[in-house]
């Protein structure tokens, strides 16, 4: 698995202000929306492009479109959801498949409550979008339920990652002979007792949405 940690200063100063209990959550989601699309831009870096040609008003110019088929976009459920908007903002031709996937908080195991993906991803790059990656259980199962119908790659964009679930990620993976990435804006110091990751920036679903 690679992991690339995205060392910019204005992605620094937008998770700085995320981060800060007293941003409110209009602010909140519109930093989310805006440091995915700049994640976005080195997640994508290795998306399949065909040769074409066009013609300029003076010359035939020699440039690349997107490959079909398109990039499969998943936000899981719900806070991946607020990083939907900018990844399709840079990637408007991808589709986008949706899983639902609830954390329980005692066990920390994630459960999945809605599935919405094709069926066959055969030959698909596959975009996961997740703003935490805590113990990795969440993202574990994201990347399996991709394999199993058959993407040929995976990126995860998250927003925090913790040692500990890129460490699960390694560990569940090896072996499986296709690319896993996860692009993440910091890589902070560990889990609390409660699963949290610390600094963090708290619970990412409430945080945009509300304490459900
Ligand atoms: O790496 P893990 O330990 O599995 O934890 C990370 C997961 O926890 C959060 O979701 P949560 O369960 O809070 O659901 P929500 O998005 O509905 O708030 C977060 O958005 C990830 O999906
Ligand atoms: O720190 C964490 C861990 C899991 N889920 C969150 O939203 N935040
Ligand atoms: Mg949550």
């Amino acid at each position: 698995m690679q992991t690339l940690v995205v060392d910019h200063p204005l992605v620094a100063h937008k998770l700085t202000t995320l981060r800060d209990v007293r941003t409110d959550s209009p602010t909140f989601r519109r930093l989310a929306d805006e440091l995915v699309t700049l994640l976005a831009y080195e997640a994508t870096r290795d998306v399949r492009v065909t040769d074409v040609t066009v013609d300029t008003p003076l010359a035939p110019a020699h440039g690349v479109r997107l490959a079909r088929p398109a990039p499969l976009v998943v936000p899981i459920l719900r806070a991946g959801l607020g990083m939907l908007d900018g990844m399709t903002r840079l990637l408007p031709t991808a589709e986008v498949g949706f899983l639902g996937m609830i954390r329980d908080e005692s066990t920390l195991k994630a459960q999945t409550y809605a599935t919405r993906l094709p069926e066959d991803l055969s030959g698909r790059q596959c975009y996961v979008l997740d703003p935490m990656l805590a113990t990795g259980g969440t993202l574990a199962a994201a990347v399996h339920f991709l394999f199993d119908r058959g993407a040929e790659d995976v990126t995860a964009i998250c927003l925090l990652a913790a040692p500990e679930g890129l460490a699960h990620l390694d560990e569940a993976f090896q072996g499986i002979g296709k690319p896993i990435r996860v692009v993440t804006a910091a890589l902070d110091e560990r889990l609390n007792e409660n699963g949290y990751i610390v600094p963090g920036l708290g619970d990412a679903g409430d945080r945009l949405y509300g304490v459900v």
